[in-house]
């Protein structure tokens, strides 16, 4: 499964640029412009969109700062999967590869998770630099959720309604990452900074960093089968001050799959690329866990967004575990066929 998704040939795409700027005045265009590229790619770039470059470097320093501190001190902060808040480092396993991604990363949300923060002794000005930044993240992806419930015909407020940063039940998520740097070091086909897969949430908001290359997709109608083997990977090259956005699980099944969540990936850099670090930020939508996410189409059955993300991590958990089984059944198979015939 992971050689096979290794095959699947590349292409340059030029993904579209949303133009934020003017926002109340070019509301009209800015949508006609967000609904092809979400509907066609389901990968953009978003800019003008307010957050200035001094912050977001700001906030890719106090990442920086954070993630070169003591393993000690981070695990003090170890992920609690029920809240999808903490620190982990190798851990992330997806179902395309089998192996644990090749990264660290800390997530932090809204409410519930005073004990994920870590103290001012231990990171001093994190918290207070990841609610700013998840503020104005907020804003932006605000901005762009109304556009997309406005371009599917929808009440403006159809989305936005449902993603309340106020309530105790926000799932939205800060995800800081760090890819470490592997200069000199070489992986085998199924090691990945991050394998492929898609988000589960409705909108995810990404920072990059120039040079720090990597990250691929495939994108929206070509894919076909599972885990990205679709038609063509296309690099989403970093471009300072841009966002990166795209569109996640949640929000396709609530726009009977008019919105396309697609598969995308982090690759290892081998020996002829940069293989120095790569630090990436994430801010993940996701409807309030009691919100219900109905199509009007396909999708017809309701289902509450705390119930449609366990599911998916179930879905996950599920297909890991074939994965395993399947792993485990070539190997005997290999071990029987290669033992001498007695
Ligand atoms: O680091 C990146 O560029 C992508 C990260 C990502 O896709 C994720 O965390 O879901
Ligand atoms: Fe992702």
């Amino acid at each position: 499964m992971c050689a096979k998704s290794v095959e699947i040939p590349s292409i340059h795409r030029d993904f579209i640029r949303v133009d934020l700027s003017n926002y109340e005045q070019r509301r009209g265009e800015i949508i006609k412009t967000l609904m092809e590229a979400a509907t066609e790619h389901g990968f953009f770039y978003v800019v003008n969109h307010g957050i200035c470059i001094q912050d977001i470097r700001a906030m890719f320093q106090t990442s920086h700062d954070f993630f070169a501190l003591p393993d000690q001190i981070k695990s003090k902060y170890t992920i609690d999967i029920s809240r999808n808040a903490g620190w982990e480092k190798q851990t992330q396993v997806r179902p395309s590869t089998g192996v644990a991604d090749l990264k660290e990363s800390m997530q932090m949300g809204y409410h519930g998770i005073e004990d994920k923060w870590p103290t001012e002794q231990d990171s001093p000005g994190f918290r207070q630099k990841c609610e700013q930044f998840m503020q104005q993240c907020n804003h932006v992806s605000l901005q762009l959720l109304e556009c997309l419930a406005i371009g599917l015909g929808f009440p403006e407020d159809y989305f936005t309604r449902y993603h309340d940063i106020t309530q105790s039940d926000i799932l939205n998520t800060l995800r800081l990452l760090h890819y470490h740097d592997i200069t000199g070091q070489v992986f085998d086909n199924n090691y990945w900074r991050a394998g492929a897969h898609t988000d589960f949430d409705t909108l995810t908001l990404l920072f990059q960093r120039p040079g720090e290359n990597g990250l691929e997709v495939c994108p929206g109608r070509e894919v076909s089968t599972a885990f990205g083997q679709g038609n063509y990977w296309s690099a989403v090259t970093p471009l300072e001050g841009d966002i990166v956005c795209n569109i996640g699980d949640m929000i396709m099944r609530w726009s009977d799959d008019r919105l396309k969540s697609n598969f995308h990936r982090v690759r290892a850099p081998g020996l002829k690329d940069y293989q120095g670090a790569r630090y990436s930020i994430a801010y993940f939508n996701q409807a309030n866990k009691s919100a219900v996410i109905q199509g009007r189409s396909v999708y017809i059955e309701p289902i509450i967004a705390g119930d449609f993300l366990k599911q998916a991590m179930e879905r996950n958990y599920n297909a890991l575990q074939k994965l395993k089984a399947k792993e485990q059944m070539d190997m005997a198979q290999e071990n029987t066929l290669g033992s001498p015939a007695t």
